[in-house]
């Protein structure tokens, strides 16, 4: 569009375009003194996203003037931050030589490239790569703000599920795999990669981490390394010396786990409600953690509750502990309230961008984990905490190197001076004295040079042009000393100048400057030794992690009244007086119900009006079901859980409109999915199945998947439904159980009261909810006029028979046309084929 590339540009520019083209896809922040500059296209879409002024320069002798615009460097990052959230990559050019000492024009290069998943100075990162192979879908994930490294193979919704479960920011794959469901749900950015990126990264991950075979990892093939080694490399082209620190990548299985998908995640609303909002989700309700570690934790266990019951029960026991050992959870939270985010320091330090500040945060968080191990140590006694206490590591020296280096609140920025103590390096105290005690080392020079020559009216003294000099007056020229060398000659005397008062200059002019380099070198000196420890803070943000997570299931308990659920291996479920975490949260008089299911009868059918709460009731037990999973005490009387493989749950319409397929296709494919994967272990929650079609094939449909889970499965089920054509199971099929939410009714006064009974529903009541909503009284009347009058559902059966008696017709017709002695072969066969068409078509309308 503009100038291209060629030898009338200006110096400056054409080493713009070199670094331009090796950066294209990216926008170019190009240094320029105090400026970040974009110039061409970049400088419009800078314009354009930013609000910069659009501005223009000339290319060169004889070309048109090209656009530009620019942001000062100071206050970059906050531009860098709205670009990065909005898709762009942002490639930072800075200069590479002092301006004013460069021959020609200042080298400048490219030293980090910032993308939406590898900006790690924000939490809100990541970044994913798919790998297919073999028809495997290998798949990886990275989170370089807190080091979180896993990778696995899948089957293609495996693949999903996997992205579905770290929503990456930015994605990595070849250019053939489909990506476009999975921008509508998650907003990630797609990077195409070449099969050679893939190779490299690969040879750079096993190189840079020193392994040979994927075993050595814990993987038992290479396939996940592959896409390991995408995102290795893809952090280290970008970040180049700012690559922060990362870990080995770890096996991903959702082994050892209660499954939960992503549907199933979205319609029991854990991480936030249908409408975005957190505090109306489970882990609104839930969290009291302090540390953002701890909240990172508890956020995957409400994604992968734990599996197995020796692992649960451990768990409790520590919960308990903190509940019953109120003094303990207090020093536990005094403790953990203000913890520094190590994970995140680990990656800020390593990744060079940490501040004299994030150090200060560092030796804070060395210093609470000394005290919380301490703590523990002293006065835990359940395993899990003990555990945890000893995995903690030693962060004493580490603490006290920054305490000794740095003072308590250093300023923002390493050039700036004033960030390291007194007493850490002599040269700089020395430097500092000189800065401050200037004048006074000057006299007390002064009144020594008097002293040694005699010279009383001997001074010093300063002006821009000389600096500082000695100055004699005439009489006295005799005294002076023949080290004194002469610098200029008044008419009332001479000036001179020594080799001390010079080195006492050079001293006094440069000491500001010194002191800012020498502070930023000790400061780099430090920084150094901070990273030799970084794999044992790193390795602590685990184990505080935990005593977070922990603590916060004990305070929640402690504020709420939770108790503590009984878990066993039988496949039961026996709550009592449960309620909704949530829904209790918001309504008053929540009013608590039970739930008993065992092998005998684990299949419930609830019926009830609409708003009666068969919704609220049926999560209720999904909900309690994870957090007693979790290790997490539940809001009820008292429970008995046997152990679930997953949970699954088809509740809300979730995301139809953005997959741009239909509601009732959606309901399909997902309840599709749960008969596939769900086993005796399962817990399977259904709200009003088949509602998204006509209610004869609802109710089949309906039917026909209870009896599947019934039969196949066996696997504990709640179905709500306004069906009840639905309740006719409970005589037709074993194990399958009527409840209904009840009402009281007063007149045409209804009052919903929450409680669920054995038995079927009498009526659906829809027409006094659409009153109760406030629809217009006339189509509250005529909807009950059109109640009284036969069914719709009868008038649908009349057509279908009607239907049925026109098609016998034509076949008897179509027999009784045929001429025998004409027919050929081929005209038989014809005829005999349509025959069977419309025998087809009569027994479908007939569902004979
Ligand atoms: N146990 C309860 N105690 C008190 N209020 C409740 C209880 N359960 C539900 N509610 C209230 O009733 C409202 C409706 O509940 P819910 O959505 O579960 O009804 P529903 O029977 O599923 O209705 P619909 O069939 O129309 O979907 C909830 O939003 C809540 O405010």
């Amino acid at each position: 569009m503009w100038s291209t590339p060629s030898d009338d540009l200006t110096p400056m520019l054409a080493q713009y375009h070199a670094l331009k083209q090796q950066y294209s896809d990216c926008l170019l922040f190009f240094r320029l003194g105090d400026f970040y500059e974009l110039f061409y296209e970049d400088a419009q879409i800078g314009s354009k996203e930013l609000g910069l002024v659009l501005t223009s320069r000339p290319a060169g002798k004889g070309k048109e003037r090209i656009p530009m615009c620019g942001v000062p460097y100071h206050s970059a990052s906050s531009y860098i931050s709205r670009l990065v959230s909005k898709g762009y990559k942002v490639a930072l050019c800075e200069q590479l030589e002092d301006a004013s000492q460069a021959k020609g024009i200042v080298r400048r290069d490219v030293i980090r490239v910032i993308t939406p998943g590898t900006y790690f100075e924000k939490e809100v990162c990541g970044v994913a790569a798919v790998y297919v192979k073999n028809k495997k879908h290998h798949c990886a994930y990275l989170n370089p703000s807190t080091g979180e490294f896993v990778a696995g193979s899948f089957s293609s919704e495996g693949a999903q599920e996997f992205l579905l479960k770290f929503s990456p920011k930015e994605l990595l794959v070849l250019p053939n795999y489909p990506t476009e469901k999975l921008q509508k749900i998650l907003k990630v950015f797609i990077n195409p990669i070449k099969e050679e990126d893939v190779e490299e990264g690969y040879r750079l991950l096993k190189e840079d981490m020193g392994v040979y075979h994927p075993t050595a990892l814990g993987f038992e093939e290479e396939g996940p390394l592959y896409a390991c080694g995408v995102l290795y490399r893809y952090l280290k082209i970008t970040q180049k010396g700012f690559m922060p620190l990362v870990g080995r990548p770890k096996p991903y299985s959702d082994e050892g786990y209660v499954r939960i998908d992503y549907r199933t995640r979205r319609g029991l609303e854990l991480i936030e409600s249908y409408e975005g909002r957190e505090d109306l989700s489970l882990l609104g309700v839930i969290d009291r953690t302090l540390t953002s570690m701890g909240r990172r934790l508890l956020r995957f266990y409400l994604l992968h509750p734990f599996g197995k019951r020796e692992k649960i029960l451990k768990v409790q026991e520590a919960v308990e502990e903190l509940l019953k050992d109120r003094e303990l959870l207090k020093d536990v939270r005094e403790v953990l309230e203000g913890m520094p985010d190590l994970e995140r320091l680990v990656s800020r330090i390593s990744g060079n961008v940490a501040t004299p500040r994030d150090l200060v945060l560092l030796k804070k968080a060395a210093e609470k984990v000394s005290k919380l191990k301490a703590l523990l140590m002293e006065r835990a006694k359940s395993q899990l905490l003990r555990e945890l206490a000893e995995k903690m590591e030693d962060l004493e020296d580490l603490r006290r190197d920054i305490d000794n280096t740095l003072v308590e609140d250093p300023p923002l920025h390493v050039k700036e001076g004033g960030l390291i103590k007194e007493g850490v390096n002599p040269t700089l105290d020395e430097l500092r004295s000189i800065k401050e005690k200037g004048e006074q080392i000057l006299r007390e020079y002064e009144d020594r040079l008097r002293r040694e020559t005699g010279i009383n009216s001997l001074k010093i003294g300063f002006n821009k042009v000389m600096g500082y000099y000695i100055e004699v007056t005439k009489p006295n020229l005799r005294f002076v000393p023949s080290y004194f060398k002469r610098r200029q000659t008044l008419s009332s005397g001479e000036r001179f100048t020594t080799q001390e008062l010079e080195t006492l200059e050079e001293k006094l002019l440069s000491a500001d400057v010194r002191i800012k380099e020498l502070e930023y070198q000790l400061f780099l000196q430090l920084r150094e030794r901070v990273l030799e420890k970084l794999p044992a803070v790193s390795s602590t943000a685990s184990p505080v992690a935990h005593v977070d997570y922990l603590q916060s299931l004990a305070y929640v308990a402690l504020q709420k009244g939770w108790i503590k659920p009984q878990m066993v291996e039988e496949p039961v479920l026996h709550i009592e007086e449960g309620r909704h975490p949530v829904v209790e949260a918001y309504v008053k008089d929540f009013v608590p119900n039970d739930t008993h299911m065992d092998e005998s009868s684990f299949v419930y059918i609830i019926t009830g009006p609409n708003m009666a709460g068969k919704s609220s009731y049926i999560r209720q037990v999904a909900l309690l079901t994870l957090l007693a999973h979790m290790g997490s005490f539940l809001p009820c009387r008292s429970a008995r859980i046997g152990i679930v493989s997953s949970i699954h749950a088809r509740v809300g319409s979730g995301d139809v409109l953005a997959l741009g397929i239909s509601t009732f296709m959606n309901e399909m494919l997902e309840v599709a999915g749960i008969l596939s994967s769900a086993d005796r272990r399962s817990l399977i929650v259904l709200d009003e199945v088949g509602r998204g079609t006509s209610t004869h094939d609802g109710i089949a449909i309906s039917k026909a998947i209870v009896e599947y889970i019934v039969r196949k499965i066996g696997a504990r089920t709640l179905v709500a439904t306004h069906y009840t054509e639905l309740t006719e199971l409970e005589d037709k099929l074993p194990h399958v159980v009527n409840y209904h939410m009840a009402v009281s009714r007063d007149g045409s006064q209804i009052k919903f009261l929450y409680r669920l009974r054995r038995g079927k529903a009498e009526a659906s009541l829809g027409i006094y909810v659409a009153k109760m909503a406030g629809l217009p009284q006339e189509v509250v009347n005529r909807a009950q006029e059109l109640l009284s009058e036969p069914i719709l559902e009868k008038v649908y059966e009349k057509s279908q028979e009607e239907e049925a008696k026109r098609l016998t017709e034509e076949i008897l017709r179509l027999i009784e046309g045929i001429d025998i002695a004409t027919t050929t072969p081929l005209d038989a066969l014809i005829t005999l084929a349509r025959l069977k068409e419309m025998v087809k078509n009569i027994r479908y309308t007939h569902k004979w």
